[in-house]
């Protein structure tokens, strides 16, 4: 694999059409996900030249867990249609990458399971849990506790899901219900019965405080687009937040991450980490969204893709493979600190004199 475009390639020649369009679709026309990855392309970086070598490192704070790099793993359903190994080869590629795995809740393994698979590799790798938050509000307590006995050290709660988006894709294809044998483990309840994922219009910020209260997990919210969002994130005591809009999977029509961030950046003041994701397919892209302000970035479909192609090997394959490039990418901008990663090594052309 030279790059993540050609796995993505690779992949989508493997899988049935019916998955593959699942994993690689989004929502109406699609213009998001185009958006998301024409940003980046539009983005140029200026580098500066005889600075000596890069003396620093990429180890990236985040709550609940210390990164060897920057980039982490964005919760993605049904890993189990993408490889037999499913989840577990997922963690088991992202403790050894010394990255994080955030755990969809439409994981087709349990929570416990991934956590004791990427923590058998390296018991310090952190693995948060991703959440819906459930109408039925013991329900999502017990996913809350189900999230904590299992070692999670994060919990993201996905906020740009009112409703489901309309995926054209899957409606054309009748793609609404998994093979026989694939589910959803962790959707069963404290009495055993099996819940299925449910989306709630009527979500407010209340709902932050009362997940705030009963839980004293860092929160991370995924899914703000909108500086007073950020804001409001703040004022609602969540450590983190993923600057995300669904890979273009929710709204079609919202905004690229990329060219959001440096309004959101603005508005964190450095509070709270940032992380985006949306997109990100090269060591280059990663370095861009670093020097606008954010803390980390996370990728969707390259871990799907990776995990498709060869299993847990494939996942490493994709974490290696930006891990190389965002240090190469580093070296030829001329930086020498964590610090020279900043908004100076973005081009713009009313900036020419520097
Ligand atoms: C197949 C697939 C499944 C996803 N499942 C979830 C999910 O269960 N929960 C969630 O919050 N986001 C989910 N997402 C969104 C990702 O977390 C992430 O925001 C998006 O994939 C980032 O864009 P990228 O794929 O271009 O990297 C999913 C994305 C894909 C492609
Ligand atoms: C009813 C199961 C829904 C799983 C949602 C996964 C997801 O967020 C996605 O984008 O797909």
């Amino acid at each position: 694999m030279i790059s993540l475009n050609e796995l993505e390639n690779m992949a989508l020649a493997r899988l049935p059409k019916i998955f593959a369009d699942y994993f690689i679709g989004g929502a109406g026309t699609e213009t998001t996900i185009r958006e998301n990855l024409r940003s980046f392309e539009d983005i140029r970086l200026w580098p500066r030249v005889l600075r000596g070598s890069f003396q620093d490192n990429f180890n990236t704070q985040l709550p609940g867990g210390t990164l060897e790099f920057p980039i982490l793993a964005a919760p993605t359903a049904f890993h189990k249609l993408a490889h037999h190994d499913g989840e577990l080869a997922t963690a088991r590629a992202i403790a050894q990458s010394n990255s994080l795995m955030i755990v969809s809740m439409a994981a087709n393994t349990r929570t416990e399971d991934i956590c004791k698979a990427a923590k058998e590799v390296n018991p310090h790798t952190p693995v948060w849990q991703q959440l819906y938050l459930q109408p039925d509000r013991q329900f999502t307590l017990h996913l809350v506790h189900q999230a904590e006995q299992a070692g999670c050290s994060g919990l993201v709660v996905t906020v740009d899901s009112p409703v489901f988006g309309i995926r054209e894709r899957d409606l054309r294809n009748g793609f609404n219900d998994l093979p026989k044998g694939l589910g959803c483990p962790n959707m069963i309840d404290e009495h055993g019965m099996t819940r299925e994922i449910e989306f709630n219009e009527s979500l407010d910020w209340q709902d932050i405080s009362w997940l705030r209260r009963q839980t004293s997990l860092p929160i991370i919210l995924k899914g703000i687009l909108h500086p007073k969002d950020i804001v409001l994130a703040i004022e609602h005591e969540v450590q983190a937040v993923i600057v995300s809009n669904h890979g273009g999977r929710q709204l079609d029509g919202a905004p690229a991450t990329i060219e959001l961030l440096p309004a959101l950046a603005d508005a964190a003041q450095n509070r709270i980490p940032l992380i985006v994701d949306g997109g990100i397919r090269h060591g280059t892209d990663v370095l861009k969204t670093l020097a606008l302000g954010a803390s980390a970035v996370a990728v969707g479909r390259p871990v799907i893709w990776g995990l498709t192609v060869n299993g847990e090997q494939g996942v490493k394959d994709v974490m290696q493979t930006l891990q190389q490039e965002l240090l190469t990418a580093t070296k030829l901008c001329g930086c020498r600190t964590r610090k020279d990663i900043n908004q100076h090594l973005i081009y713009s052309n009313s900036q020419t004199k520097g």
